[in-house]
C-alpha cells in the first residue's frame, strides 16, 4: 500500500555516519506516524552488507513502509534511520537514492506498455521510467542486456513491456534495479501474481543472487514463506507495526514466531533449503 514519498533532495550537508562500512541499513528506535496510525513503532533494525534479508508479515503490517525507509523514500517520524552510511532527513536523498535497488509495484505501474524492453533496463540509469532523449552508452546498453540474460529474459529484449508475461515482466524489474549495480536491493513482493512455474523460476533466480557473494544487499518482502529463495540468511517477522522477531532464518522462522506474527495457530517446516508454513 503507498505511502507518503518524501520530496526530493533536502539539500542539507551530508552528516558523518556513526555505522560501519559494512552496515548498509541501520534503524535505531524508528516510527512512522501518519494520520494519527502509527505504520511503524519504535524499530530497530540492522543490515550488513553480506546479509540477504526476508521480510514476513500479514496485509497492513508495514512492510512496504519499512521497505521504504530504506529505500530512503521515507522519513521517520521519530528515531534514527541511516541508508548506505547517509542519515535520511541530512543527506542527498536523490544521490543515495542512485545507490538503492528497489523494485515494487508502484513502480512496475509506471513502466510505459510500449518500452522496449532493454530500454526498460537501461533507463534505469538516468532514474526514470520511459525512454526519451537521454544519451546512453554502448557500456550501459550492454549491461542491460546481460542482466536479462542473467534473469534468464534477454532473449525479450527486442519485445515492448506491454507483450510480457507477469513472471517476465517481474524478472525484467529486477534486472532494471540491478541497472546502477546498486549496494542494496529491495524486492517487494517479486513473486505476487505469478503462477507456480514462474515462482519457482524467479525462486531460482533469486537464490543464484543470494549465493553471489558480489550481489548487494538483499530485502525481500513477501506474505509466503514458501518464497523465501535458498541462499537467504535472515528474516525480519512485523505484525501491526511492531517486529516479532528478527535475526537468522532458521531461529527466526519458527511455527510460535510466525502464529504471533500473523494471529493463527502455524506450523512451519523446513524442507532442505526452502520452507512451508500451515495451519496448525
Ligand atoms: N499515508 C498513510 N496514511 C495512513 N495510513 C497509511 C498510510 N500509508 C499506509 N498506511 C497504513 O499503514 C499500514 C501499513 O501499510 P504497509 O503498506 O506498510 O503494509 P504492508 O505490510 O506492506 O501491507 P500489504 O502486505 O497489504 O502490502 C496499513 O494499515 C496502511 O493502511
Amino acid at each position: 500500500m503507498p505511502t507518503d514519498l518524501v520530496p526530493g533532495a533536502s539539500g542539507a550537508a551530508p552528516t558523518p555516519s556513526p555505522v560501519t562500512a559494512d552496515v548498509v541499513v541501520d534503524l535505531a528506535g524508528v516510527s512512522v506516524l501518519r494520520s494519527g496510525t502509527r505504520l511503524l513503532d519504535t524499530v530497530d533494525w540492522r543490515v550488513e552488507l553480506d546479509e540477504r534479508w526476508v521480510v514476513l508479515g500479514p496485509n497492513g503490517a508495514g512492510k512496504t513502509t519499512l521497505l521504504n525507509l530504506a529505500a530512503a523514500r521515507l522519513h521517520p517520524t521519530t528515531g534514527v534511520a541511516h541508508v548506505l552510511g547517509e542519515r535520511i532527513g541530512r543527506t542527498d536523498i536523490a544521490e543515495l537514492r542512485t545507490r538503492i535497488g528497489l523494485s515494487t509495484a508502484a513502480l512496475a505501474e509506471r513502466i510505459p506498455a510500449d518500452e522496449p524492453v532493454s530500454d526498460v533496463v537501461l533507463t534505469a540509469a538516468w532514474s526514470v521510467v520511459g525512454r526519451w532523449r537521454e544519451r546512453y552508452d554502448a557500456m550501459d546498453a550492454a549491461r542491460a542486456v546481460a542482466l536479462l540474460d542473467q534473469l534468464g529474459v534477454g532473449s525479450l529484449a527486442d519485445r515492448t513491456y506491454g507483450t510480457l508475461s507477469e513472471g517476465e515482466r517481474k524478472r525484467v524489474q529486477i534486472a532494471r534495479a540491478l541497472m546502477t549495480d546498486p549496494e542494496l536491493l529491495l524486492l517487494d513482493e517479486p513473486a505476487a501474481g505469478l503462477d507456480l512455474g514462474g515462482r519457482e523460476d524467479l525462486v531460482a533466480r533469486l537464490a543464484e543472487l543470494a549465493y553471489d557473494p558480489d550481489a548487494p544487499a538483499l530485502v525481500l518482502v513477501t506474505h509466503h514463506v514458501e518464497e523465501i529463495p535458498p541462499g537467504f540468511t535472515h528474516a525480519l517477522l512485523l505484525r501491526d507495526g511492531r517486529i516479532v522477531a528478527q535475526g537468522l532464518l532458521d531461529d527466526t522462522l519458527t511455527g510460535e514466531n510466525l502464529t504471533e506474527t500473523f494471529g493463527l495457530p502455524l506450523v512451519v517446516q523446513r524442507h532442505g533449503d526452502r520452507y512451508t508454513a500451515r495451519a496448525a
